[in-house]
């Protein structure tokens, strides 16, 4: 390989000592430990090209990262430098890695190497097979709560004879024979889930000691990012992988640990001298991405976890600006006074995609994307979608477009059996049919059909058409009664509650509350509209329509999705008493350490200018509630701030 005599002084030139060190570590394990912004990643990054540089094979370097778009970025910095042998290196997250391997190695499992991977919602309905086989009752069990308790005995490495053999009854009789029914199905029919190619990696390197010889020689260096939010799972994995060459170097920063909700383990990181004996730990302690005053406010908010690796971070970029606090009276008035100041900061110079707007819960994207629509500054909404397009959202607007036009036939389909009611594919055709050859309303050619049906497709369809019915149009409604009721009678909420996990049940049910907290605003702002209904429809899709396409704009973000990121300017807002630290983790202590280090990832997300927001009030399914500051916004000393 020809490599650039230049390329060792490329690689050290913009690294400083402690840097240097940790990127020209040969052999043996090493933990880089330090805080946000201290370039973690790049000397990662570094490593890769200098064990290169040093005749390590690429095709032997596996560095494994928390996103794909961190493995693209990484990628394509490696590129620059070395040219196409970047390639040959396995960069990746754990789940492509794994489904590289797999791919090569399934038929030792008892897979055909083509195996297909399945969406949770086909998973769903293996699951459900299994449930009905076991003549289980859907009172007991049903299929996403199964599949949920499944995937996190997939990722704490439990496999279905644990389950069998456990002490409590439930999880002996009910769950293990579910899991063990699923996987043998799943196999049966050569798919694997999401989990499974990291259970099935591990299976296959603890079954078959050829090829995990093969694949331990193989990968002579390991490299993790973001090593605090490993699970058991992809730890024992790393460990299995690194055992024979030992040379597994591992960066994370403990206080940034966030995914414990999803099986992270932070016991990894605090852990890793006794997983690893001999192991080198170096520090990180400059930042080069922070002013001062930006660090000076995240050490102070995280040095009151206990149990912290504890460091200190400095910058030399100065002390910089104050931190600018702002106190809104409503949520409304907060997204009006961020999207003015984004205006306001464009004039000046700063792009769109320098600026991120970030907040705790998903569901406060909704007012953010109405003023900056308003204002017509592009925007992206990272790591999710659109308000308005999420899913939830899209089912209960079909509803109301439906009680508004029973012509509506697209509104239809999508509902007439959501939340499932035993309603059929071709019971939906036949009627579907009907409404096309009359043109009559599909409402009607559904009452029409609904004698010609059986059983409890035809009871189904009678409640259904009967709760539409009850809604007489929407006339007489304002239009947050209307949704807050069609939820209730509609049984969205108990659907979500059962079937999503607890994580996505939360922040689908906060979506759908501040779709009733929109709904709210606008019969306060059009108190004597005629037809409430048609309008509201039309508003809605008004935004939908004008909302420009765009890959630069301004980025706005859960906390969750931020991490590793950085931005010059950074918007955080909702820092209320009920919104964060979020009051679900009310007298958990491990939840309240998560919120603190949440809080922690995103003022260190910031490069220059930091707005803390907060609104006095707040609209939360539809009720508006007085809030006051969040606790951690308390703990800011006065001299870092400046008030607006
Ligand atoms: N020696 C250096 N000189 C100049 N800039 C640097 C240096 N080291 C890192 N940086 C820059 O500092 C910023 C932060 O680096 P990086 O993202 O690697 O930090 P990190 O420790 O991975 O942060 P996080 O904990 O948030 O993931 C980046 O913009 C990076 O390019
Ligand atoms: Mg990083």
């Amino acid at each position: 390989m020809s490599l650039s005599p230049d390329l060792l002084q490329t690689i050290f030139s913009d690294l400083n000592t402690q840097q240097s060190e940790a990127v020209r570590h040969m052999d043996g394990p090493a933990l880089v430990l330090a805080g946000a912004g201290s370039g973690k990643t790049r000397v990662l990054t570094a490593r890769v090209m200098h064990l290169v540089q040093q005749g390590i094979a690429p095709w032997s370097i596996l560095a494994v990262t928390f996103t794909n778009k961190a493995a693209n970025e990484m990628r394509q910095r490696i590129r620059s430098q070395l040219g196409p042998a970047a390639n040959d290196a396995w960069i990746g997250t754990f789940h492509s890695i794994a489904l590289r391997i797999l791919r090569i190695e399934a038929h030792h499992l008892g897979y055909g190497n083509d195996f297909v991977i399945y969406e949770p919602a086909e998973s769903v309905k293996v699951v459900n097979k299994v449930i009905r086989k076991l003549n289980i009752s859907s009172d007991t069990l049903n299929a996403k709560r199964a599949l949920g308790i499944i995937s996190s005995y997939k990722n704490s490495n439990h496999s279905p004879q644990d389950i069998l053999a456990d002490d409590a009854p439930f999880e002996r009789e009910v769950i293990g024979p579910v899991y063990q029914h699923y996987q043998e199905l799943m196999s049966s029919f050569n798919a694997m889930d999401f989990d499974d190619l990291l259970v099935n990696l591990k299976r296959l390197l603890s079954l078959d000691a050829e090829i995990l010889a093969k694949y331990q020689q193989r990968f002579s260096y390991i490299l993790v990012d973001e090593y605090q939010d490993t699970n058991l799972l992809q730890f024992e994995l790393i460990y299995a992988l690194g055992r024979q060459h030992r040379n597994v170097f591992a960066v994370g920063d403990d206080d940034q640990s966030i995914y414990r909700f999803r099986g992270a383990t932070i016991e990894n990181i605090l852990n890793f001298e006794q997983h690893y004996p001999q192991a080198v730990l170096f520090k990180l302690e400059q930042n080069y991405r922070s002013h001062q005053t930006i660090l000076d406010c995240a050490n102070r908010i995280i040095s009151k976890n206990p149990r912290r690796h504890g460091k200190q971070l400095f910058s030399d970029l100065g002390a910089g600006e104050k931190i600018a606090v702002k106190v809104l009276p409503s949520a409304e008035d907060e997204a009006s006074f961020v999207v003015n100041q984004l205006g306001e900061l464009m004039a000046k110079g700063f792009r769109p995609n320098e600026i991120a707007v970030l907040y705790r819960t998903n569901a406060q994207s909704r007012l953010f994307e109405t003023f900056l629509l308003r204002s017509n500054i592009p925007y992206r909404v990272v790591g999710s979608f659109e308000f308005w397009k999420r899913r939830e959202i899209q089912d209960i607007l079909a509803y109301v477009s439906l009680i508004a036009n029973p012509r509506n036939i697209q509104a239809f389909e999508r509902i007439v059996n959501y939340p499932l009611r035993g309603i059929g594919a071709t019971s939906v055709e036949k009627i579907v049919t009907v409404a096309m050859d009359t043109g009559m309303p599909v409402l009607e050619a559904a009452a029409m059909v609904e004698p010609d049906l059986r059983g409890k497709a035809r009871k189904s369809l009678q409640a259904f058409l009967e709760l539409i019915g009850s809604f007489n149009g929407g006339q007489d409604y304002l239009m947050g009664d209307l949704i807050h009721e069609l939820v209730r009678k509609a049984g969205i909420e108990r659907d979500i509650r059962t079937r999503d996990d607890e994580n996505q049940a939360q922040s689908r049910l906060e979506n759908i509350g501040e779709l009733i907290s929109a709904a709210t605003a606008f019969d306060e702002k059009y108190p004597s509209e005629q037809a409430p209904i048609q309008r509201f429809l039309e508003e809605v899709n008004l935004g939908l329509e004008t909302r420009q396409q765009t890959t630069d704009g301004v980025n706005l973000l859960t906390i969750h999705s931020a991490k590793g990121l950085e931005f010059p300017v950074v918007f955080l807002t909702g820092l209320e008493n009920t919104v964060f630290p979020s009051p679900m983790s009310m007298g958990n202590q491990f939840a309240q350490e998560e919120e603190r280090r949440l809080m922690y990832v995103a003022i260190t997300r910031c490069q220059e200018k930091l707005y803390l927001t907060r609104a006095q009030s707040r609209t939360l399914f539809g009720k508006t509630a007085f809030c006051g500051a969040s606790a951690f916004l308390r703990e800011i000393p006065d001299d870092l701030t400046v008030k607006l």
